[in-house]
């Protein structure tokens, strides 16, 4: 099996004749934790939507391994408040994952799956409560917890931790690496905050207006992230 899971060549998004991505090329290796930082517009959810196969690139292609039949992908969008009244307990919010999602129709693989999830997230203990009560950091891990649901070989994290405080937003990510590291699952967290992503991600891709970087995250220089320009 090839050591990637996805890999890029020479993508690029025309919109109203603006060029976002620059001609990006970068390998996705398999089981690393990479973090896309970049400022406000270089394109970081454009890749994410490409990725997704939500947008199709101008330019370029992009290639999954063996190949996208076979990748799951899993995606955390950025953390929305839910009503206090919403009615669905934590337990059945998670399942919604699974098709035909109604409880009682589980299936057995399903209900263990549910089970598993709960517990990777340590969510199990409020698992019947409603999700509503629940506070941010647990809103945050039941989304969380939906992506996994599906077993991903590749989970994508999409500025989830922008509105968490800090403490719940490095537990978040203390889970996402402790099953990065038992479970092999591929990690592509899109951040702005550059401390979280040197503490966490094993390589960095840098968007740029005019260019990206990419390389080993401790070779990440905030003053690059901070407008330099570099191809
Ligand atoms: N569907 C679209 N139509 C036109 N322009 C778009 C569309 N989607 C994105 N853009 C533009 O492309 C650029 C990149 O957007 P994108 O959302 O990918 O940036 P980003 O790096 O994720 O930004 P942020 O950090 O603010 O979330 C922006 O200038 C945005 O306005």
């Amino acid at each position: 099996m090839s050591d990637l899971i996805l890999e890029t060549h020479d993508l690029w998004e025309e919109f109203s004749e603006k060029k976002i991505l620059n001609n990006l090329s970068f390998k996705l290796k398999r089981g690393s934790f990479l973090s896309v930082v970049g400022e406000n517009g270089v394109g970081k959810t454009t890749l994410v939507r490409i990725i997704l196969g939500q947008l199709k690139p101008t330019h370029g292609t992009i290639k999954f391994f063996p190949n996208r039949k076979s990748i799951r992908i899993g995606y955390v969008p950025q953390f929305r408040n839910i009503d206090d009244e919403y009615p669905l307990s934590v337990k059945n919010f998670v399942a919604l994952s699974f098709s035909g999602y109604k409880l009682p129709w589980l299936s057995r693989q399903e209900r263990q799956q549910l089970k598993l999830v709960l517990q990777e997230t340590d969510l199990e203990k409020i698992a019947n409560e409603p999700l509503g009560r629940a506070s941010g950091g647990e809103k945050q891990r039941a989304y969380l917890a939906q992506a996994l649901a599906v077993r991903p070989d590749l989970l994508i994290l999409d500025e989830s931790t922008a509105s968490l405080d800090p403490i719940s937003k490095e537990n978040l990510l203390r889970l996402v690496k402790k099953l990065n590291v038992d479970t092999g699952v591929t990690v592509l967290f899109v951040t702005h905050d550059i401390p979280l992503a040197k503490q966490f991600s094993d390589e960095y891709l840098l968007l740029q207006p005019n260019g990206y970087e990419v390389g080993p995250i401790d070779q990440l220089q905030v003053a690059d992230y901070e407008g330099g320009q570099h191809v």
